[in-house]
Formats: structure tokens, C-alpha cells, sequence
């Protein structure tokens, strides 16, 4: 059996829950569950704290996890991001009181408070910067405030957390993350169940970023509209009943689809249907 370590909590859970279900994945019903035996598929799913996942990957006794690329670097474990999910993304960043420092650079000598200790220090050592690293576990933004540190790194999303605190953000991001698949470095490269599994992720993306596009348009035009609507491939063209006509079946981005829909009108294209994709493999 696979077995995958998902988040059990936290901004990572529910968003990893929700894409392995639609790659057909059982997913447990209630919050409390730890482990989940997927017999259907093969899987064995251990919900863990995101920020152990690489390190139960690391050691070898899980296959795969879902974390986020900020805490696996924290975690220093012998494991590797294989595949980007497109959700849990942040931005994580230093703050400091205003007239503290206005870049890195100027933070030698101070104390840094963070729930990231391993990717604060290396960012520092990087630079040459002499500053002290303090651990705590969240809610970080009130270490100023009470003396234990003149700098904070912690991720932010709409700043307002920041603000609240009487804070202001400092140089660029530290870093930038999002959810991960992590394997063990060294681990088989094209294990067939794990490639299956990437696939069933690959195809849940590929769903929720594309839309069928179907179309009907006058043959004369049909290399217009195709320019338009190229496909991932090549887009299927059928001959229509109507003499003089064909219908255009084609993947488009779902960000553009109104756009290409208001360019296919122009060039003549009629009875223009927009659908969902469930599932692919391509
Ligand atoms: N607004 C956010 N706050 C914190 N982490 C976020 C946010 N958005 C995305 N993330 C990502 O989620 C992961 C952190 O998840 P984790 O469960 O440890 O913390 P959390 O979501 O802050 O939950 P909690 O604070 O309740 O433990 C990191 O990979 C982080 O980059
Ligand atoms: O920029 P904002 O939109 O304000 O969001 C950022 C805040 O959200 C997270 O905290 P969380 O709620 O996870 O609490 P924690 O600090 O206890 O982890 C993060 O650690 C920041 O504090
Ligand atoms: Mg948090």
C-alpha cells in the first residue's frame, strides 16, 4: 500500500482533502481521524502536523506528503518537492517597528522571532547578517511588542495582522510558498504507484484550470477560430450536417474562456458552449 501523509490541520488541510477527493480518494469524515485505509486504491493516508510531514517523509517510512514548501526547507529533512498544488500559497516576510531597519542588512545584533527558525537562519547566515534567531510557535507578531525580539519573519496575507501589531514589513519575501508533494531524496524515481498518484493530482489541476470549449462555425472561418482555440494539442473538428459548417471541440484556459468567447463571435463562430472538465489524463 501508498502511504501518504496529508495536513490534519491548519491553512493546508482542508484544500489537500478536497483535491484528493476529486482525484477519487476516500477522504475521513471526521476531523479527529488519524489514519484512513483507502482500500479501493491501494493508499494508506496518515493525517499528520504539516510541519512533520517532510520529516516522516525524510526518514522513509511514509512515500509521499503534502506540505508546504516553507515547512519542509524548515525542516532540513532528507526531502524533495516533486509537484506544486496551486493552493496554501503565502508570502513569508520580515516586519520590524518603523525606524527599527530598513533592510536585512541592518539587523546584526538584533533578535529575530519566528515559527521558522532553519529558513530564518539560513536566510540571514546568506547574507552574512549576525542576528539572533528565536522559536515560537505563532501569533509571532506580538514577540515585539513584548520585548523578545526587535524583528519578526512570519508569513502575510493581507497585512492586516501586520498593521494590528504596529508593524511594517521589511525587504523582499523571505520566501514564497504553496503546497507540495515531498518525496524522500533518494527515493525510486518512477515508482509506478507513485507516478499514478501524480497523475490523478496532474489531472485534478489540469481540471480545475481548463474548460471544454465546443463551437460551430462556418468551414471558411475555421482556421480563425482555431487560432483562437489551438487546444493543448489540437482541437477536434467534425463536419456538421448543415453543408458548409463544422463543430470545434477544444480545451481552453478557464481565465480566458469569456475572452475567447467574445473573439469566436467575431469571427463568426455560433452555438459557443462552455463545460466543465471532471477528471483528465493527458
Ligand atoms: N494565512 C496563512 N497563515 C499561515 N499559513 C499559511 C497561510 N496561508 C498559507 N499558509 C501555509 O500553510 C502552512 C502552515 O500551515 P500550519 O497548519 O502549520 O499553520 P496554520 O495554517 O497557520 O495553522 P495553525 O496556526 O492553526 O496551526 C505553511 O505552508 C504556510 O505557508
Ligand atoms: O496577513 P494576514 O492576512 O493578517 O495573515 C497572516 C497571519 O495569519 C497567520 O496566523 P494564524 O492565524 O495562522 O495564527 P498563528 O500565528 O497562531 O499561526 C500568520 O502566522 C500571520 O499571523
Ligand atoms: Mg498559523
Amino acid at each position: 500500500m501508498l502511504r501518504i501523509a496529508l495536513p490534519n490541520k491548519g491553512s493546508l488541510s482542508e484544500p489537500a482533502s478536497a483535491m484528493l477527493h476529486e482525484a477519487g480518494y476516500l477522504q475521513r469524515k471526521d476531523a479527529r481521524e488519524l489514519v484512513l485505509v483507502d482500500p479501493q486504491n491501494n493508499v494508506e493516508f496518515f493525517f499528520l502536523r504539516p510541519r512533520d510531514i517532510a520529516v516522516y517523509v525524510g526518514s522513509g517510512r511514509l512515500d509521499l506528503g503534502i506540505t508546504g514548501r516553507d515547512l519542509l526547507l524548515d525542516s532540513g529533512a532528507s526531502a524533495e518537492e516533486i509537484m506544486q498544488l496551486g493552493f496554501g500559497r503565502s508570502k513569508f516576510r520580515f516586519a520590524t517597528r518603523p525606524g527599527t531597519a530598513k533592510d536585512v542588512s541592518e539587523f546584526g545584533g538584533m533578535t529575530v522571532a519566528t515559527s521558522l527558525p532553519g529558513v530564518v537562519a539560513k536566510h540571514l547566515a546568506d547574507r552574512g547578517v549576525d542576528a539572533a534567531v528565536v522559536r515560537l510557535d505563532g501569533a509571532v507578531e506580538t514577540a515585539v511588542q513584548l520585548g523578545v525580539a526587535e524583528v519578526i519573519a512570519d508569513v502575510v496575507e493581507t497585512g492586516t495582522t501586520l498593521r494590528n501589531a504596529g508593524l511594517e514589513i521589511i525587504s523582499d519575501p523571505i520566501l514564497e510558498s504553496e503546497a507540495v508533494v515531498v518525496r524522500r531524496i533518494g527515493a525510486e524515481r518512477d515508482e509506478p504507484r507513485v507516478t499514478q498518484f501524480l497523475r490523478r493530482l496532474q489531472g485534478v489541476l489540469v481540471a480545475r484550470s481548463y474548460v471544454m470549449m465546443d463551437y460551430d462555425i462556418r468551414a471558411e472561418h475555421v482556421d480563425k477560430a482555431i487560432g483562437l482555440t489551438p487546444g493543448l494539442e489540437s482541437p477536434t473538428v467534425s463536419p456538421l450536417h448543415n453543408e458548409g459548417w463544422v463543430a470545434v471541440r477544444a480545451m481552453v484556459p478557464r481565465s480566458e474562456a469569456q475572452q475567447i468567447m467574445d473573439d469566436l463571435w467575431e469571427v463568426g463562430a455560433r452555438a459557443i458552449l462552455v463545460t466543465d472538465i471532471h477528471a483528465c489524463r493527458l
